[in-house]
């Protein structure tokens, strides 16, 4: 995993990503913008059902790495790729992601994909928090799995002028460069922490334990709340 002591700029930090065994861009300046005096605003969009450490550890490790003022959580309204299962309330998971965050100072949380209403576009995502936020350089932090697929989102050519892409790694999903723009991806290996909400979900219908794989909050809100019992 790239390291480097703190006062790294950006660019020594994401460079330490280029020799990385799991593939992916291998050269290229893809360390994102680096505006003396601008906010540097990490967006980290998800559906959180539920939110786990594999997200926080992720979020985490980019801010060090990329000098992050703010890491801005955004729980998706209606995330359109995921139709395959009923997706819990918005409500309940933007509930938990507060809670998952709520001890961080450097973490908040965005309703701005909830409120919109609608399916859940990247690009309106990007585009309402640069209105929201001027003289801000946006990072989005998305996994290697989400990565992979970003060509079939909606306006994806739009996508790399409204922020500055950083694709982590996660266990399972080899990060892989699909074509994306020169310049508009760094890829950053974290920790490796084998937790889905997928698997933490599963885990929650069958009664086994999600201690530890999700911040002890978001334990208690899924039982008060009866979330995933029935799935
Ligand atoms: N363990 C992990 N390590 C690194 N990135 C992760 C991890 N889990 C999720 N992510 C990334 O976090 C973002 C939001 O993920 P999401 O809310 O869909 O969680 P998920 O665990 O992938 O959910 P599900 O299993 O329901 O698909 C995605 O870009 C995803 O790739
Ligand atoms: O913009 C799109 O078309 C689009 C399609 C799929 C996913 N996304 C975004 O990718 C992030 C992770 O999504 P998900 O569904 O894997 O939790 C979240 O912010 C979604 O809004 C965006």
């Amino acid at each position: 995993m790239p390291t480097g002591p703190a006062n790294d700029t950006p660019e020594d930090a994401a460079s330490g990503t280029q020799d990385r065994p799991t593939g992916g861009r291998a050269d290229g300046p893809g360390n994102g913008p680096s505006s003396p005096g601008k906010r540097r605003l990490g967006v980290m969009g998800g559906t959180f059902d539920p939110i786990h450490h594999g997200h926080l550890v992720a979020a985490s490790e980019v801010a060090a790495q990329f000098h992050l003022d703010e890491v801005m959580f955004v729980p998706t309204g209606q995330p359109w790729q995921k139709t395959h299962r009923a997706v819990s309330p918005a409500e309940d998971r933007y509930l938990m992601t507060v809670i998952a965050t709520a001890e961080n100072p450097q973490f908040s949380v965005s309703r701005i994909d909830i409120d919109r209403g609608g399916p859940t576009y990247t690009t309106d995502t990007l585009r309402d928090l640069k209105a929201l936020n001027p003289d801000t350089d946006l990072f989005f932090i998305t996994g290697a799995d989400a990565l992979g697929q970003i060509l079939t989102w909606r306006d994806a050519e739009e996508l790399f002028s409204l922020a500055h892409f950083i694709g982590v790694t996660r266990p399972g999903h080899v990060l892989s460069d699909p074509g994306l723009p020169e310049g508009g991806v760094s890829l950053v290996e974290v920790p490796a922490l084998a937790i889905s909400s997928t698997d933490c979900r599963a885990r929650v219908a069958k009664g086994d334990p999600v201690w530890y794989l999700v911040p002890d909050g978001v334990v208690r809100y899924i039982d008060k709340r009866e979330l995933y019992r029935g799935e």
